[in-house]
């Protein structure tokens, strides 16, 4: 039998249209469009690429964004359902519980039909956020706001959270932060979910797949991780002796490293600068000045112990972006997926259209 590799690294597990990696020149492409151009569009024509293969028209836009916005409504009884689950430190936790009542809805969900898929797909990509922002609302008490189907699915999530539209670099913000977020080849999560549509099961059960694995510290657990560390180290005077009592204790820091980049994550880039402009435009440099200091002490102490640089990856400035936009730590977790949930769902298609189960070999020791 071959020899193990832990973590699979470097393991090429099967063939994709969605997205390319090169990790050594640190360059990112959905369906062969460089990140930074996709950055620029809206989150709909963005999933609408993904899950579709190729960018819609101006009329497929129009048709794909109404049918978004008719979908993110949800119902009295799911409602009713959120202000029981109660989550604890994790809205994740709860909002599987939501995804899986929504399947149990959903009249379609056992219909494994490309058609019927592609429409479990949009419905999960509009109720998501109008979920999570119901269940934070519900945690607290509160009534959740309707969706406003005059704004973008950015600016319409920030406004079910707050009850207030946000201010235009905020809903450019997240949308940015949805479109980064929404795809990146086999990552852990993506990995999962593919398995378990490998077993051609339906696609609710391996986007819940998906979300379960995204929630550990080292994948996408990291983005409330960067938030917590931010608190913790509190100002940019104490970046220094954060980063080297972590690496002497040899700690992870969370935000760092990637399995794939080795120059660099080129979503980190884009996220930077768009929080330096939110720390401009507040007015408040505190988080990106910590960031900042964080980013360099870490290259300066890595560099140094182990003759190599780190580099942040996506979740470090996407945690410093969540601050900025006061989205509750809490919640971290679950926005991410609510960007991702459109690359989960293209690559549960890819699965399904040239299955085979995947079921690999373990060394008996
Ligand atoms: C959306 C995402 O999933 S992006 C990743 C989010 N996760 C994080 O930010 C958590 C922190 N980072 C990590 O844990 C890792 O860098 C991962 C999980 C991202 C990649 O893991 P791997 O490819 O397995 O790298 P691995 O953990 O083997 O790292 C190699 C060495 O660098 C060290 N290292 C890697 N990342 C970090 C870090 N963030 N802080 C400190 N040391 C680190 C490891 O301890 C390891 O040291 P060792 O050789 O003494 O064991
Ligand atoms: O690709 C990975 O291993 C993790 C990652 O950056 C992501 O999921 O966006």
């Amino acid at each position: 039998m071959q020899e193990t590799k832990k973590g699979l690294e470097g393991i090429v597990a099967l063939d994709t249209s969605i997205s390319f990696i090169d990790g050594m020149q640190g360059i990112l492409k959905y369906r062969g469009l460089a990140i930074e151009q996709l950055a620029e569009m809206s989150y709909d024509s963005v999933s609408y690429l993904l899950v579709n293969g190729m960018l819609p028209n101006d009329q497929e836009l129009a048709a794909y964004s109404f049918r978004l916005k008719t979908e993110r409504r949800i119902n009295g009884e799911m409602i009713d359902i959120m202000r029981v689950c109660n989550y604890g430190t994790e809205a994740l936790d709860s909002l599987r519980t939501a995804i899986s009542c929504t399947a149990q809805m959903d009249h379609e969900n056992d219909n494994n039909s490309l058609e019927a898929n592609k429409n479990k797909a949009i419905r999960l990509i509009a109720k998501l956020p109008t979920m999570l922002a119901a269940l934070y609302r519900c945690k607290k008490g509160e009534t959740p706001y309707l969706p406003d189907d005059n704004l973008s699915h950015g600016a319409n999530f920030l406004y079910m959270l707050r009850g207030e539209a946000p201010s235009a670099i905020e809903a450019e913000a997240m949308e940015k932060d949805f479109i980064i977020s929404a795809e990146h080849e086999l990552n852990p999560s993506t990995f999962a979910l593919r398995i378990t549509a490998s077993t051609l099961a339906d696609v609710y059960s391996a986007i819940i797949t998906g979300l379960c694995t995204l929630k550990g510290p080292l994948h996408g657990g990291a983005r409330k991780g960067v938030m917590e560390m931010l608190d913790e180290v509190g100002n940019p005077e104490n970046a220094n002796a954060y980063v080297l009592h972590k690496l002497a204790s040899k700690q992870k820091i969370m935000g760092f490293g990637h399995r794939v980049y080795r120059t660099g994550d080129p979503r980190s880039r884009i996220f930077k600068e768009m929080a330096r402009r939110l720390a401009d435009e507040k007015g408040d440099p505190t988080w990106y000045e910590i960031a900042e200091s964080l980013e360099h002490a870490m290259y300066r102490e890595f560099l140094e112990m182990r003759g190599r640089p780190m580099y942040p990856n996506v979740d470090f400035y996407s945690g410093v972006i969540y601050k900025y936009l006061d989205i509750p730590l809490e919640l971290a977790t679950s926005v991410f997926a609510i960007g991702r949930v459109s690359g989960w769902t293209a690559h549960c298609f890819e699965q399904y259209m040239d299955n085979r189960v995947i079921r690999p070999r373990a060394h008996y020791v």
